[in-house]
């Protein structure tokens, strides 16, 4: 395609033309496109302000690098780069030449005489306090920049990159891939970290928003003799790609995967200890993984680099698509599964887009819609009511629980392995529970307990894992959280819920996980299968830790009986020796 070109063809346009209705002259309304109204409330989507813009895209890419490695079967190799760029190398890169500002007072940090002497006598004395603190050895706290020393120094743009061992994506689909909000290979049910095909296109948006530079991709194929690359920004308007370079280049390496790349405005500052702990959680979730973080800064002690070295090379496996079940679906989704199905009649249809109607079922069923039923009927031929019929039958029968086949949970040994390398506690224990269902949707909850360990803080410890992301924001309202500081009676498994350092891991895989938000960062405490099999998970942990602790307090008090008996037996030694003295002296 040529420089600057959009993907959609002139013919395709002429179409849309001639269909859209004419607005008449007098009306107000106004429509929005999905990426519009995405760029519009980016928080939505975990694109809250620059720090988190930074985070959420470093957890995008990331979680799309593992799904691509995963869907193939392959031990992911995936390294991450966030390069800061400081403005004025930003400035050179967008051909900005540099401005020396001319009227200080213009600007955001400007500080008038008064203020700057009113904020150096603050800073004094906070420092003054600080070394007061310092030395009598407790803890400092990092100053708050001002406004004026945040607007000067701050360097706020990076180059995100990352790189993946997956799958790679087809030439052709990758302009739709990353230019079209709300496409993706995803949408199935499946369980993937990704799921709304919005993510990449949402760290493009942020992109476009914050420095306007556009994405790179650089992607290959098992088996293809090229490289694809393409560079493009999204048109928000039409929500379309907008490709400036999409090419076929020759393949340098034996490579297959994808690489994104990417410029955004951030803060490394305020989110530096969050990205560093997603990092970790992940690392721990998918130790099957290996990872290479990198932060670089034109100032060296700035630069962070953590490798996360694969620790198995056990991986859970494959998540299988799976069909609906007939209690998950509504309206809608007949509608859409009688428009797709490939099936020509009823029985056929029950039969075969959904999980657990067998033939002879199907046939009770059809039975039970009424006369105007039969098994041969064609499907495409059902009316709006016969489909409500349908619906409303599918709402009140019983239908056996789906199987938990297509899950791909990360395993007690995953998890204990990741508790262990994380907290190094004193003793851990992990459940895994058997697949359940919620709305016709399978999940599954695996959970560890653990209890003492290094750097971990007195109380309750929470670490949730959704279809094996880590989850690190809105931790108050999520089921996890409420569960195990309220519904665990900790008391009564020996174990001090304020004193104790107690590390909850629950993890959940689902093909649908009931987020609450596009932003994928806490789910809700209103489903009440997910909560008691969450709550259920962490009390089996809790029952194995309680036999432990049980037998850890029987040997401490063994010990001390034996302890108590030989400082006995040493007394009664003094004794006898004592009373040995007079007979001695003789
Ligand atoms: N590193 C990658 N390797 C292979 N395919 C990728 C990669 N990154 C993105 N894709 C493809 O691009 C699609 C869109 O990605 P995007 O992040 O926008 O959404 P998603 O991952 O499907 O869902 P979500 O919005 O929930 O993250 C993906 O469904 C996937 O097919």
């Amino acid at each position: 395609m040529e420089i600057g070109e959009s993907s959609e063809s002139p013919e395709g346009k002429k179409k849309s033309k001639s269909k859209t209705p004419r607005k008449p002259k007098d009306s107000v309304l106004k429509q929005k496109s999905p990426a519009e109204f995405f760029a519009d409330n980016k928080n939505i989507a975990g694109f809250d302000n620059p720090g988190k813009c930074l985070y959420t895209t470093v957890r995008e890419l990331v979680e799309n690098a593992l799904d691509s490695a995963e869907s193939i079967s392959k031990l992911p190799i995936v390294e991450i780069t966030i390069e800061e760029i400081v403005r004025s190398k930003f400035n050179s890169m967008i051909g900005l030449a540099e401005h020396e500002r001319v009227d200080e007072e213009l600007y955001d940090d400007f500080e008038s005489a008064k203020a700057r002497e009113k904020r150096l006598a603050k800073e004094a004395r906070i420092q003054e306090i600080q070394a007061k603190n310092a030395n009598l050895g407790k803890k400092v706290k990092e100053p708050v920049a001002s406004k004026a020393m945040k607007g000067r120094g701050e360097t706020s743009y990076y180059r995100v990159t990352c790189k993946d061992n997956g799958k790679g994506m087809p030439h052709d689909d990758i302009p739709n891939m990353f230019g079209r909000v709300l496409s993706g290979t995803k949408y199935g049910l499946k369980q993937t970290r990704g799921k709304f095909g919005l993510g990449a296109k949402m760290a493009l948006i942020w992109s476009k928003m914050s420095t306007g530079l556009p994405i790179e991709i650089t992607s290959s194929m098992k088996g293809q003799n090229y490289t694809s690359f393409c560079r493009l920004d999204i048109d928000i308007h039409r929500n379309i790609p907008h490709i400036h370079v999409h090419e076929k280049q020759d393949k340098k390496e034996r490579w297959h995967g994808a690489e994104i790349q990417i410029v955004i405005e951030g803060n490394w500052t305020t989110y530096r200890s969050k990205i560093l702990h997603y990092m970790r959680q992940m690392a721990v979730i998918t130790p099957y993984a290996e990872f290479l973080f990198r932060f670089l800064s034109d100032a060296p002690d700035k630069n962070v680099t953590v490798k996360f070295a694969r620790r198995t090379d056990i991986m859970p496996p494959v998540p299988l698509e799976t069909k609906y079940h007939p209690s998950a679906v509504d309206l809608l989704l007949i509608k859409r599964l009688i428009a797709e199905t490939s099936k020509q009649n009823l029985l056929q249809f029950l039969q075969h887009e959904f999980v657990n109607i067998s033939k002879s079922h199907a046939e009770r069923l059809i039975g039970e819609m009424g006369p105007d039923f039969s098994h041969k009927m064609l499907v495409k031929s059902l009316t709006s009511q016969q489909i409500v019929r349908i619906h409303q039958l599918f709402r009140q029968a019983k239908f056996d629980d789906p199987s938990g086949d297509c899950l791909s949970p990360a395993g007690e040994y995953n998890l204990r392995l990741g508790i262990i390398k994380e907290l190094h506690p004193d003793m851990v224990a992990t459940y895994s529970g058997s697949a359940q269902v919620f709305e016709g949707h399978p999940f599954l909850v695996e959970a560890g307990v653990s209890v003492g360990g290094k750097d971990v803080k007195q109380g309750v410890n929470i670490f949730r894992f959704a279809n094996r992301i880590p989850l690190l924001f809105e931790q108050g309202a999520d089921v996890v959280t409420r569960t195990a500081l309220k519904r665990i009676n900790w008391n009564s498994y020996k174990i001090n819920q304020a004193q104790d350092k107690i590390g909850v891991f629950v993890s959940i895989v689902s093909t649908k996980i009931p987020f609450k938000g596009t932003g994928k960062e806490y789910i809700g405490d209103d489903i009440s299968e997910i909560a008691a099999a969450v709550k259920t998970s962490i009390q089996q942990c809790c029952t194995q830790l309680k036999s432990k602790i049980l037998k850890r307090i029987q040997a401490r008090e063994q010990q001390e009986r034996k302890r108590n008996l030989s400082k006995f037996v040493i007394w009664l030694n003094g004794i006898f020796l004592m009373l040995q003295v007079p007979y001695m002296t003789f």
